[in-house]
C-alpha cells in the first residue's frame, strides 16, 4: 500500500520527537528519511538546546543571537524546536537536573508545537508520533490528542529485552543482598553482573536516567509500535524472545548511507563537532589493515591515568594508530599525555574529532578500540571492522558482551573493579586481535556487514518492517476517516 493509491485528502504527517543528543537525533532522522520516500511529510521536533549546539552554525537565520528560528529544513525534513526550559546563558546542568527540566517543560512546549503546527491546519493529518527513549512523556502528549505513537529504540534489541524484563520484574536480577548472581534470559548467553547495563545494577548511581527508562518500560500500553535501530539477522534470538511479550520491529541499521553503499548526499544526520578530515590523507599513506582506530564516542572523557595507560600500550604496540581525543569544550586544546605525541609521531595521529564513518570504511583500518556506544558499533558492523571493547556505563557492558560472545567480531578488555585497564592488557588485546585471530574476527565481521546490507535492501528484513509500519499507519488513518 502506498500513499498515492489512497484517496486521502489532507497531507499525511509523521512527527519525530528526539531527546537533545546526536546519537538520538540521527537514527530518528534517518528513519524519517525512509518515511519521506514512502510519501509522508516528516517533521523532527527537538529541543532549543539542540538548535544552539548544532543547527545554529548551519542556519542563515537573521534573528537576534539567541533567538530560535520558527523552523528549518534538512534534506526534505522540517525541523522544529521546542523549549526544554534550559537557559543556555546559565551554563551546563547535571544529567539529573536536565532530565527534571525537560520532563517539566517538554510536555507543555510539545503540546503547543503540535497545536500550532498540525491541529490548527485542516489540510494536515498528523498520523503518527515517533519518539525515542529518555522522552517517555511524549506518549502522554500523543494519547491526549489520540495520535498513534511509536518509539524508536536506539540501542540493541538485547537491551530492550533486558530492560523490559527488569523493570517489569519478569526475571531475577542482582540485588543489594545478592549482587553477584548471573542472569539467564531467553535468546542471550548467560550474563554476569559485569555484562549487564549499569542501570539495572544495585550499585547504579544514575538515578534520573534509570527512572526515565522505568517510566517507559512500565507504561508501554500507550505505544502502538516499538521499532529498533538494529536488524533481525543480528539479534534474531532475542527479538524472537520478545515477540509474545511486547514485539520489537527492526528497521536498521540507521547509519549514514555511505556505509551501505548508498548516496551520501541524501544523508540527514547532524554533526556535533567539526571533524579533522586530514586523518583520511594520513590513512591513505598506511598499508591495508595496519591501523588501530580508537574513539570513545561523544560523551565519555577518560581519566588522565587511563589515557596514560592506553598511550603507553599504543607506543609499545607494533600497529599504527588513529586516536580521537576530545577536548571537554570544543575550543579547548586537547590534553595529551606528556611527550606522547613526540615519541609516536612516526606511527600515530591524534585528532579531536574525525569523520568516523569514513575512517571505519578505510582499508587501512585493522580494528576499532571502542566504548561500545551503539551508533559506533553499528557503524563498525556495517563497515565490517573487528572491535576491542572497552565499555564504561549504560548499555555498553552488554554491547561488549555482544561483540565477543554473540557477534564473534572481537574481544573485551579485562577491567578492574573501577573499570580501569592496565597498559599491558591493552597491548595484549591489540596483539590478539591483529594477530592469529584476526582472520576469524574479520570473517565474522564481513558476514554481518553483508547481512546489514541485505536487511536494508528492497525486500530485506528491515525494508519489510518499515513497509509494514507504513501500511499500519495508513490503515489507522483510513479507520479514522
Ligand atoms: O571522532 C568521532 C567520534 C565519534 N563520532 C560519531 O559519534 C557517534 C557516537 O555515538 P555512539 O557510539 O552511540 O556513542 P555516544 O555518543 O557515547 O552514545 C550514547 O548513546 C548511545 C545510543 O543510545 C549509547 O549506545 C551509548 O552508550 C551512549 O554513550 C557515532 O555516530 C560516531 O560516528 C564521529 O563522528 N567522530
Amino acid at each position: 500500500m502506498s500513499l498515492e493509491n489512497k484517496t486521502i485528502k489532507p497531507e499525511i504527517h509523521v512527527l519525530l520527537v528526539a531527546f537533545s543528543a546526536q546519537g538520538h537525533i540521527n537514527p530518528l532522522l534517518r528513519l524519517g528519511k525512509s518515511l519521506l520516500t514512502k510519501g509522508f511529510n516528516v517533521t523532527l521536533a527537538t529541543t532549543e538546546l539542540v538548535y544552539h549546539r548544532v543547527f545554529k552554525s548551519t542556519t542563515t537565520s537573521t534573528t537576534a543571537d539567541n533567538a530560535v528560528p520558527a523552523s528549518y529544513t534538512t534534506n526534505g525534513i522540517n525541523v522544529l524546536f521546542f523549549s526544554d526550559g534550559f537557559d543556555i546563558t546559565q551554563g551546563n546542568k547535571s544529567p539529573d537536573e536536565y532530565m527534571d527540566l525537560i520532563a517539566e517543560f517538554g510536555p507543555i512546549s510539545l503540546t503547543n508545537l503540535i497545536k500550532n503546527n498540525f491541529l490548527n491546519n485542516t489540510n494536515k493529518k498528523l498520523a503518527c508520533i515517533i519518539n525515542n527513549p529518555f522522552v517517555p512523556w511524549v506518549t502522554n502528549v500523543a494519547s491526549e490528542f489520540n495520535i498513534p505513537c511509536a518509539c524508536l529504540w536506539i540501542q540493541p534489541c538485547t537491551l530492550y529485552s533486558i530492560y523490559y524484563r527488569f523493570y517489569n520484574k519478569l526475571n531475577q536480577f542482582p540485588t543489594l543482598e545478592n549482587p553477584e548472581i548471573d542472569v539467564e534470559l531467553p535468546g542471550l548467553p548467560l550474563l554476569k553482573p559485569h555484562d549487564l547495563p549499569s542501570f539495572v545494577l544495585p550499585s547504579n548511581p544514575f538515578g534520573a536516567l534509570s527512572n526515565v527508562l522505568a517510566e517507559m518500560f512500565q507504561d508501554m500500553k500507550k505505544l502502538k509500535w516499538v521499532l529498533a535501530n538494529s536488524f533481525y539477522e543480528l539479534e534474531k534470538d532475542v527479538i524472537d524472545s520478545m515477540a509474545e511479550i511486547f514485539p520489537i520491529k527492526t528497521v536498521g541499521p540507521l547509519v549514514p548511507p555511505s556505509l551501505l553503499d548508498q548516496d551520501q548526499t541524501q544523508d540527514v544526520g547532524i554533526e556535533m563537532w567539526k571533524s579533522q578530515d586530514s586523518c583520511i590523507e594520513w590513512l591513505n599513506q598506511k598499508p591495508p589493515s595496519s591501523v588501530i582506530y580508537i574513539s570513545f564516542g561523544s560523551l565519555i572523557f577518560l581519566s588522565e591515568k587511563q589515557m596514560q595507560s592506553i598511550a603507553e600500550a599504543l607506543k609499545n604496540s607494533k600497529s599504527y594508530f588513529l586516536w580521537v581525543m576530545k577536548s571537554k569544550e570544543r575550543e579547548e586544546p586537547i590534553k595529551l599525555p606528556e611527550k606522547f605525541l613526540e615519541e609516536t609521531k612516526e606511527k600515530g595521529m591524534v585528532v579531536s574529532w574525525c569523520p568516523q564513518t569514513k575512517v571505519l570504511v578505510h582499508p587501512a583500518i585493522a580494528c576499532f578500540l571502542t566504548h561500545c556506544g551503539w551508533n559506533s558499533m553499528l557503524e563498525a558492523i556495517t563497515a565490517g571492522v573487528p572491535m576491542i571493547a572497552y565499555p564504561q556505563w549504560t548499555d555498553q557492558p552488554t554491547n561488549a558482551k555482544l561483540v565477543s560472545d554473540v557477534f564473534g567480531m572481537g574481544i573485551r578488555l579485562k577491567q578492574d573493579s573501577d573499570g580501569f585497564v592496565e597498559s599491558e592488557e591493552v597491548e595484549r588485546a591489540i596483539g590478539e586481535i591483529v594477530g592469529e585471530r584476526f582472520d576469524v574476527f574479520k570473517k565474522n565481521a564481513v558476514e554481518l556487514k553483508v547481512a546489514a546490507r541485505e536487511a536494508v535492501a528492497d525486500g530485506g528484513s528491515s525494508d519489510r518492517n518499515i513497509q509494514e509500519f507504513v501500511d499500519e499507519i495508513l490503515a489507522s488513518v483510513v479507520d479514522d476517516n
